[in-house]
């Protein structure tokens, strides 16, 4: 029988009857008010908010609640098996850690806390470019663990090469090519605080220990951190990396390749022409275009149009067990949880993101059973009702 993550609801409960609660709330939205009160106002706006009116953050949310389950009865479904596999990754449940970069201005510890709670529960977590902690301190505080790795695009091939070969020897397997932030979009909340974590050298641990990357300064980062850190921001940005150049990244990435940020089924037919292995149908969390459409409501035109030639991941505004029932329903092969799990990392390190993710599980695992579903492959549209 699989891993039963509902067993964590009995913990609670159990440690509730000798009179303890939870050291964090189970919900992901009481989850991000307390984190309010324990962080720095830039920090948490930061990751809290979304690009201008916030009109998009919430059409992520409204678009989950316009869907509902349709639960049916004496299926049996006590044995449920929730695994799955995704580009040769066993994965105990399909969800994923999302890549969210600058975890230090969240936690000292920021992405190594991430990679071991990950690892624990055998959940992939992608790192992120952007990451406060280099690809190989990430790699051994993972250790066994499943672990992507996704790529700000730099504008130099030797800087691209030098990335792409040490997070291969470090041993990430999928690569996420994020397309959608090539530059920041207007955010209103950053911008009234004038509160950008590059700006503070948080989120350059990668660029700044590349052999490539340094060879091209003249000064140290050491020596003149800004100087390195604009030049880096100028590296990562711009719009000369297209769909041309995509044959430069399989020539030095031997595994599967992703393109997030997703959003137009033309883009995903096109990734699949282009021999890419997937696509994460994402609007970044609202956080790139106000007014962007919801992403889960893109999600079925394209689960539909490429399906059944590449994998379809889904991330933006998955809180709940339910949500990630959603998604698979309407034809995702997994998601990838954002904001939540920085929250959990706000509130305890480690054991708040482990905690957030068993509580997502458990309530994934609780809800495909009380809905009657035994099986992620199972899962179809016709568990739903508009
Ligand atoms: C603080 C923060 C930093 C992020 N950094 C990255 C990043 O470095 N690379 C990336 O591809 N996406 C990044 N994202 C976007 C996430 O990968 C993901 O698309 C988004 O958070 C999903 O939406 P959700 O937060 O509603 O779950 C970031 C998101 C947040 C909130
Ligand atoms: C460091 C940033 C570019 C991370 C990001 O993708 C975001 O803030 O949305």
């Amino acid at each position: 029988m699989a891993e039963r993550f509902g067993s964590y609801q009995s913990e609670i409960y159990l440690q509730g009857f000798g009179g303890t609660k939870p050291e964090f709330s189970t919900d992901a939205t009481r989850l991000e008010s307390s984190a309010e009160a324990l962080m720095e106002p830039g920090p948490f706006s930061y990751v809290a908010s979304g690009a201008g009116s916030g009109s998009t953050v919430r059409a992520n949310r409204e678009a989950f609640d316009r869907w509902k389950l349709v639960p049916r009865m004496l299926t049996d479904s006590t044995d449920r098996d929730l695994s799955t596999s995704l580009l040769g990754t066993p994965m105990p449940a399909p969800v994923l850690l999302a890549p969210v970069g600058v975890q230090s201005i969240v936690h000292p510890e920021a992405e190594l806390a991430t990679a071991r709670a990950a690892a624990e529960l055998g959940v992939p977590m992608v790192l992120s470019t952007a990451s406060s902690k280099t690809i190989e301190e990430v790699a051994a505080a993972n250790g066994a663990g499943p672990r992507w790795f996704q790529l700000y695009w730099p504008n130099d091939p030797d800087v691209t090469a030098s990335i792409l070969s040490r997070a291969k020897k470090a041993g990430y397997t999928t690569l996420v090519v994020t397309l959608d932030t090539w530059t920041l979009g207007w955010r209103p909340c950053d911008l009234d605080q004038a509160y950008l974590p590059f700006l503070e050298g948080e989120g350059v641990a990668i660029p700044f220990s590349d052999p490539a990357f340094r060879a091209l300064l003249d000064k140290t980062p050491e020596e003149d951190s800004a100087a390195a850190i604009l030049r880096w921001i100028f590296m990562v940005t711009g719009t000369d990396r297209t769909w041309r150049q995509l044959p430069f990244l399989r020539e030095h990435w031997d595994g599967p390749i992703v393109l997030k940020g997703i959003q137009h089924v033309d883009d995903a037919r096109r990734a699949a022409d282009a021999g890419m292995d997937g696509v994460i149908v994402s609007n970044h969390g609202g956080r790139q275009v106000d007014g962007a459409v919801a992403a889960l409501d893109v999600l079925p035109e394209i689960a539909t149009a490429v399906g059944d030639r590449i994998e379809v991941l889904f991330d933006s505004g998955v809180r709940t067990g339910s949500d990630v029932l959603k998604a698979l329903a309407l034809g995702a092969s997994a998601v990838l949880l954002g904001r939540p799990y920085v929250y959990g990392l706000a509130h305890g390190g480690e054991a708040g993101v482990r905690h957030v993710l068993r509580c997502l599980l458990a309530d994934f695992d609780i809800s495909m059973g009380l809905s009657g579903n035994r099986s992620v492959g199972q899962l179809s549209p016709s568990v739903l009702r508009r």
